[in-house]
């Protein structure tokens, strides 16, 4: 017999046992309890349980404070991100800090072991090992205490066998929490009460008529295995409203949304529904939305009865008669005319002018539901180009140039190319890059211009080295391009944030207009006030592009008083210039 007083204690007092035992266990198992003793006895057994003590043993000195420092981390550079500038050298020496890889890897190491996540993951109990004449041996009795907080489980009836089954189990809620329940498990009674027969909504109401504490008898399915949290986050691209939706299947537990807003997808099990919670939430309780494919399902069906659904009313504007412009430039290229900004617009900034006739090439297949999204933080730099989108005649050529004339050495916008000739007074480079007909069409042909279009046989464009050289030359490069650019400007490369210019209703449009003697951008050859009929386009073309191209905006700024608007359009630009900011997760790998 070993010494076994040096060794572990509880090996030591299981020997003794089995040793104690031994007179009184049948005869013929002699092999077995020797197999047992000397395995108890092992030094291998005895070092392993030795190792599992030492990490297990809770030293004060090393236990983490925390196990989501990565976080913390990153809730500490959001709110540094603005401070850490020459003038707060302490938040740029910590915001330089926090974003170096060792320091992140060492956070998330730090986790990880806070987390116990290296421990082994045992393996399942061989079913043969379990005692089918005994089925209590598997049944687990979980008591929860009743509260106004839901119990976040749902249950299912099975199709096959006719058993009440918890269905999913909603993260973060008091099932979650218990760490007792799992998707699959069976009910076989609550509260005293045999689920044998019933149905769910039966279950449901012996639930709502319990009082204090619910104990539920429960036989644990073969997926009662704890899923961790998926990291994902979404920008949602719909708007969602769990009441409207007869589908959902537990309304309590539906989490509403808007477009724009951001989502932390905590499970996808399910493919139809999936769990998230809104980022940021501090409760932790997950709620219910459609998954990605059940959404484009839904966005399929609606199309497929009525084609035009997602078509707002295209029908031409009716101003575009009086321009009486052709498009001439060969169908690969979209029809998109416009007209020379120098013969309408005083001040300096070239625009690639449209008609409201719109062809929008909008892709019938691309199905907007979410999109996956990472935080970009800022680049010192490489800063990230401010697009204004809008209806012409709303306002964003007047923004640009007031934000360009804030502060010239750090805002700058594209020179147009024409294939138009030159006029005595303009310079090549400033005005415009002159160029000529064919060695545009080659460039547009290739795909090197963000927009483009043919004004009295003269085409104009922006091209994509133009916006690359000025963020490579750290300018924060501001464009009012069409909509339709954006398919070409929304690229990991330029990561542009885009800002639809909104204008405000009817009433507020026309007052705010008037007062400051607008002039409309819809009559090249007369210097007029916008009509009624203008105003009404331009809400109405606002609406189309916000249908169309809305999920692809980061922010909304109406334009209703002009200093007002400016002023909000200085702040955004500032935050994208200082805060870490939520981006398609592709542009940031
Ligand atoms: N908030 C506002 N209040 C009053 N006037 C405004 C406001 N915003 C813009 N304007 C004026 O409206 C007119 C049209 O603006 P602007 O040229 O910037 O429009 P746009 O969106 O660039 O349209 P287009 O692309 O057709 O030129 C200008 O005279 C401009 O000064």
């Amino acid at each position: 017999m070993l010494d076994t007083g040096r060794w572990d204690p509880a090996l030591s007092k299981l020997l003794l046992t089995l040793e104690e035992s031994r007179p009184n266990l049948p005869s013929g198992c002699e092999e077995e309890l020797g197999f047992l003793s000397d395995l108890l006895q092992s030094r291998e057994l005895h070092a392993l349980v030795k190792v599992h003590n030492s990490i297990e043993q809770k030293d004060e000195r090393f236990c983490p404070i925390l196990s989501n420092s990565v976080q913390v981390a990153e809730e500490v550079l959001d709110l540094v991100a603005s401070q850490a500038n020459d003038e707060n050298p302490e938040a740029s020496d910590l915001y330089d800090i926090l974003q170096n890889p060792h320091i992140q890897g060492l956070l998330y190491s730090h986790d990880i072991i806070a987390q116990k996540d290296y421990l082994p993951k045992l393996p399942d109990i061989p079913p043969d090992l379990e005692d089918p004449e005994d089925p209590e041996e598997t049944i687990k009795i979980v008591q929860l205490v009743k509260s106004s907080e839901p119990l976040g489980a749902t249950i299912r009836k099975d199709e096959e066998s006719g058993k009440i089954v918890i269905a999913r189990v909603m993260h973060g809620g008091a099932a979650d929490r218990s760490g007792l329940i799992f998707p699959g498990d069976e009910v076989i009674e609550v509260n005293g009460y045999t689920t044998e027969g019933k149905t769910p909504d039966d279950v449901l109401q012996i639930l709502k008529a319990s009082e204090g504490t619910i104990t539920f008898k429960l036989v644990p399915g073969d997926t009662g295995k704890h899923k961790r949290e998926s990291k994902v986050r979404v920008r949602c691209l719909f708007n969602y409203t769990s009441k409207d939706d007869p589908h959902i299947p537990c309304e309590d537990a539906g989490l509403d949304f808007k477009k724009g807003d951001i989502l932390h997808i905590v499970s996808q099990d399910d493919i139809y529904w999936w769990q998230a919670r809104r980022e940021g939430d501090r409760s932790m309780r997950a709620g219910l939305i459609p998954s990605r494919s059940l959404q484009e399902k839904r966005i399929l069906l609606v199309r497929t009865n009525n084609p035009e659904s997602h078509v707002l009313d295209c029908t031409p504007c009716k101003f575009s008669s009086s321009m009486g412009l052709a498009s001439t430039i060969s169908q690969s290229i979209p029809l998109i005319t416009g007209v020379d900004s120098t013969m309408c617009s005083k001040n300096s900034i070239k625009k690639i002018p449209y008609t409201l006739t719109e062809h929008d090439d909008y892709d019938r297949d691309e199905i907007p539901t979410y999109e996956e999204v990472a935080k970009l933080y800022p680049r010192p730099t490489q800063f990230r180009p401010i697009v204004l989108i809008g209806p012409p005649g709303v306002g964003r050529n007047e923004l640009k140039r007031r934000l360009i004339e804030l502060d010239p050495d750090k805002y700058k916008t594209t020179i147009p190319f024409t294939s138009r000739s030159q006029r005595p007074a303009e310079t090549n480079g400033k005005d415009y890059y002159f160029v000529t007909r064919e060695k545009m069409e080659e460039e547009i042909q290739g795909g090197k211009f963000i927009e483009f279009g043919e004004y009295k046989g003269n085409l104009y464009g922006t091209a994509s080295e133009s916006v690359r050289s000025i963020i490579n030359s750290s300018f924060v490069c501001v464009l009012n391009p069409h909509s339709q650019a954006l398919k070409m400007l929304r690229t990991s490369e330029f990561k542009p944030y885009i800002i639809f210019i909104k204008p405000p209703e009817f009433e507020v449009l026309k007052q705010s207009r008037h007062n400051a003697f607008a002039k409309s951008t819809f009559d090249e050859s007369n210097s007029r006030a916008f009509n009624d009929e203008e105003f009404n386009e331009i809400i109405k073309s606002a609406e189309r592009i916000e249908y169309i191209y809305g999920h692809l905006f980061d922010e909304i700024l109406i334009n209703d008083d002009l200093p007002k608007s400016f002023e909000r359009l200085v702040k955004i630009v500032k935050k994208v210039e200082t805060e870490p900011l939520w981006v398609p997760s592709s542009w940031v790998q």
